[in-house]
């Protein structure tokens, strides 16, 4: 685990002594966005037009927020049009690897022993962290993002007309209320379990794990009254959510002690993450060798022994009985 400064990989853990154990994560940097006809997105140049065969993601299949981003894939038939390769669920010294003996697929496109290169190919100074997803441009041979709440979006409308497929997970009318679910959630849920488990003080532990179980309580609320988190129609949000659910047990339960009870101990939330995880393709996209691997072998400094737990036994193929009301 480390970060580059001006292009050096330098291997170091997070520091959280400015902000009193808090774990504070930084704001990706490279904020691009491909487009239907290339021109500007929100942030960032302009050039980066939708097209067949073109981008590369790089994903783990740990990360919840990668995960995000291959979820989006599968939902918008982008399988054929925007390849993959998978890093190591191992992110040790050198950060993220192309290492094929540890679970990695290798680098596609240039062979590469760690990510850390690509940022470096991307930009020979490149001072940050090195995460996943990042999507690649093939063309230009620069990383268009490496924000994954951008890529989402990106992938929800730019190939549109490639494809063919409109379906739409953020829909004019919902934008405001997906905005705010999805600001709740990231602090306090997708952000929240790696604050309770990387804190350095009892206080800031107890501070995130409040705010987290109050955030599902509140959330178990809403989806006792309405099938998704924004009324009968799926959309970005409830898949925002999905990717933390579907790790909780797993991993934040007993790795980031995330323990005042269990998801399944949840009656709506354990039937909506039953949903998505039943959705169409979406099974294909949650490896749980690679999720429990890469926590509990690479956070050593929470888990010195390295010892991977064999459970939790859990079905989420079991009927999730959201349609028979909430
Ligand atoms: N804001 C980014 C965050 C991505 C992120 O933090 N990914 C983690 C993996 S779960 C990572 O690569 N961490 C490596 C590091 O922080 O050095 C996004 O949503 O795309």
């Amino acid at each position: 685990m480390g970060l580059l400064v001006n292009g050096q990989w330098h291997d170091q853990w997070y520091n959280t002594e400015k902000s009193g154990g808090d774990f504070q994560r930084e704001d990706a940097q490279l904020r691009h966005w491909v487009t239907a006809d290339g021109s500007a997105g929100p942030s960032g140049d302009s050039g980066f037009k939708a097209e067949s065969g073109r981008y590369h993601l790089y994903v783990s299949l740990a990360c919840p927020w990668a995960h995000r981003t291959l979820i989006f894939r599968q939902l918008k038939q982008l399988q054929d049009h925007i390849s993959v390769s998978v890093v190591s669920p191992d992110m040790l010294q050198q950060g993220w690897s192309f290492d094929r003996q540890q679970g990695s697929s290798g680098d596609h496109l240039y062979q590469l022993d760690y990510l850390h290169q690509l940022y470096t190919r991307n930009k020979a100074d490149y001072s940050g962290r090195v995460t996943v997803p990042v999507l690649w441009d093939k063309h230009s041979q620069r990383i268009v993002s490496n924000e994954s709440a951008e890529i989402i979006r990106m992938f929800n409308s730019a190939f549109n007309e490639l494809t063919g497929d409109t379906q739409d997970f953020y829909p004019q009318p919902l934008q405001a209320d997906i905005d705010a679910i999805n600001q709740q959630v990231y602090q306090d849920v997708n952000n929240g379990v790696y604050r309770c488990g990387f804190a350095t003080s009892q206080t800031a532990y107890e501070q995130a794990y409040q705010r987290l179980f109050s955030t599902l309580d509140t959330l178990e609320e809403r989806l006792s009254r309405q099938r998704y988190l924004c009324g009968d129609q799926l959309t970005e949000a409830d898949w925002r959510l999905f990717t933390t659910l579907i790790r909780f047990d797993a991993v934040y339960h007993g790795h980031f002690k995330c323990n005042r009870q269990r998801l399944e101990d949840y009656l709506h939330l354990s039937g909506f993450v039953r949903e998505l995880f039943q959705w169409p393709g979406i099974a294909d996209t949650v490896d749980f060798g690679h999720i429990k691997r890469h926590y509990y072998f690479s956070h050593d400094t929470i888990n010195p022994t390295r010892i991977v737990p064999l459970g939790p036994d859990i079905d989420y193929h079991s009927p999730h009985l959201r349609d028979a009301g909430h």
